[in-house]
């Protein structure tokens, strides 16, 4: 389980997170939605151990990222794309990690084939296209065979087939008993596949739950987005 609690962060004058609070729950794919800057990307650091929060806590499975036994075959992640310089090719870059973290070669194989991109191992990742890199940082993220998955915007770039195989490739991970959390400011490409949502705009959770919920009375998630945030200033 992946837990946020209290959150905050401040950049310099920038109140950029406001207690955010939100768990992300075995067996489920949660959606952590809202637009640019709303502070998805600062969240993620700090549950990933790359940034320090000014407040709160963000735990997988109950502990701080830098404290974990086995980090990456407990939470694979994809920040920022692919990870991987220009000039390595896709099978030398995910060896390498694999070789740093400990986990069989063979992996390397498996989820080449598992992200499609079993024929393109020998090309450098300076010729990948945006999907391609994608998909090499899905790779990467899924190396440990982790039970967690936490992606920051992992649908772009991704055409309707790519988005469409993501999908697939999250719903069963999760109903593989695994913890699901990506981000996005696409709201409508990921709904298809979110059990639950947490809504964040201006550094605050606007609303969390199960997408039914938070979607009901609305006649799309953008719909209730833009509802609850017209009330939330409206009110505040
Ligand atoms: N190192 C930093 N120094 C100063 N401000 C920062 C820093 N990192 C992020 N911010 C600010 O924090 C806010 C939230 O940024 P963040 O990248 O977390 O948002 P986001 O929801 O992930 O958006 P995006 O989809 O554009 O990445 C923005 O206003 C951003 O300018």
């Amino acid at each position: 389980m992946l837990s946020i609690t209290g959150l905050a962060k401040r950049h310099g004058p920038h109140q950029v997170l406001h207690d955010v609070t939100f768990h992300a729950l075995p067996g489920r794919v949660t959606a952590f939605l809202g637009p640019n800057g709303a502070g998805k990307s600062s969240t993620l650091r700090i549950l990933l151990g790359l940034d320090r929060a000014t407040a709160g806590t963000a735990l997988v499975d109950g502990r701080p990222y830098r404290a974990l036994r086995d980090p990456l075959r407990t939470v694979g992640s994809m920040l920022d794309g692919p990870g991987a310089h220009r000039s390595r090719t896709a099978r030398n870059h995910l060896s390498w990690v694999a070789r740093a973290a400990g986990v069989p070669q063979r992996r390397v194989d498996e989820v080449l084939a598992q992200v499609g991109l079993a024929g393109a191992g020998r090309t450098r990742v300076g010729r990948f296209s945006l999907g391609m890199g994608q998909r090499l940082g899905l790779a990467t993220a899924l190396l440990g065979e982790p039970r967690a998955l936490v992606l920051d915007e992992p649908v772009n770039g991704l055409d309707p087939e790519g988005i469409r195989w993501i999908r697939g490739l999250l719903r069963g991970h999760a109903d593989a008993g695994g913890t699901v959390l990506l981000s996005s400011h696409l709201m409508g490409e990921v709904a298809g596949v979110a059990d639950d949502v947490v809504l964040l705009a201006g550094g605050r959770v606007v609303a969390a739950g199960l997408l039914t919920d938070v979607t009901a009375g609305h006649a799309s998630l953008e719909d209730a987005f833009f509802a609850l945030t017209t009330t939330t200033e409206a009110t505040r």
